[in-house]
């Protein structure tokens, strides 16, 4: 296929810059423990100095996929899907969403926030950051705010987050992977201090899987 006619399909939806896909336990958040089939979009220019994943900013270097092959490959795995990035609402997630959906599956997405909703979402866990700000809309939209703590004035940026969203919205603080052991016993006295927040930790890293 020639060069503009990819970019004409992933502009549409219709394909996706793939980084990677796998099946594992979620490991944060609402859903921690669960089973579930992880899509990992290529693409994202919000640039957390911390990100875990920094070889997924560049989407030129991860194949343009067409979004009926990860659909139908993720399906076959499980029907709880989890799509993440990168950041994945850099891309139009409405092909792949109502894709999925028409054959059942529970969608989840892992998102900033910072560029507009697209798709239809069982689940959103918004984790917003300071270098690009969430949409109004997503913040009341979302089931689960995820804030990483990577310093302390990262507990009044949560406060602040939080009152955009719905009464609903589960509450979590997450230390910054690198600092853990200086952050968890910050978030440990603030969650005890105001408890309307809980824990989150990645604990698919404890668990030394993906
Ligand atoms: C890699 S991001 C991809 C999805 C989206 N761009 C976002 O930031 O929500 C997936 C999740 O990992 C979190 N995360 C990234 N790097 C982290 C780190 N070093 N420590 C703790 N959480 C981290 C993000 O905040 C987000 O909740
Ligand atoms: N097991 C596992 N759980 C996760 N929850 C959110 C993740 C992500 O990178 O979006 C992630 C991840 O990379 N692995
Ligand atoms: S928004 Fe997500 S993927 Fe992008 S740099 Fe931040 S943590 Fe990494
Ligand atoms: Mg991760």
């Amino acid at each position: 296929m020639r060069k503009n006619e990819i970019e004409k399909l992933v502009e549409q939806g219709e394909m996706l810059p793939l980084m990677e896909e796998f099946y594992t336990i979620q490991g944060e958040g609402f859903h921690k423990g669960t089973a579930a089939y992880f899509i990992r979009i290529g693409g994202c220019d919000v640039g957390c100095h911390w990100c875990d994943v920094k070889e997924s900013w560049d989407a030129e270097k991860h194949p343009p996929t067409s979004t009926k092959t990860i659909v139908d490959n993720a399906l076959s795995y499980s029907d709880t899907i989890v799509i993440t990035g990168g950041e994945p609402l850099t891309w139009d997630m409405t092909k792949i969403t109502h894709a999925l959906k028409e054959r059942g599956a529970k969608i989840h997405i892992e998102t900033s926030g910072a560029y507009p909703l697209t798709g239809v979402w069982d689940w959103i866990c918004l984790s917003p950051k300071k270098l690009k700000l969430p949409t109004a809309e997503i913040s009341k939209k979302a089931h689960e705010l995820k804030v990483i703590v990577f310093n302390k004035s990262d507990f009044a940026f949560a406060e602040k987050q939080a009152e955009k969203v719905n009464e609903d919205c589960i509450l979590y603080l997450q230390p910054e992977w690198s600092v853990r052991d200086k952050m968890v016993p910050l978030i440990v006295d603030y969650v005890m201090k105001n408890p309307k927040w809980k824990v989150s930790l990645q604990t698919h890293k404890y668990l030394n899987i993906p």
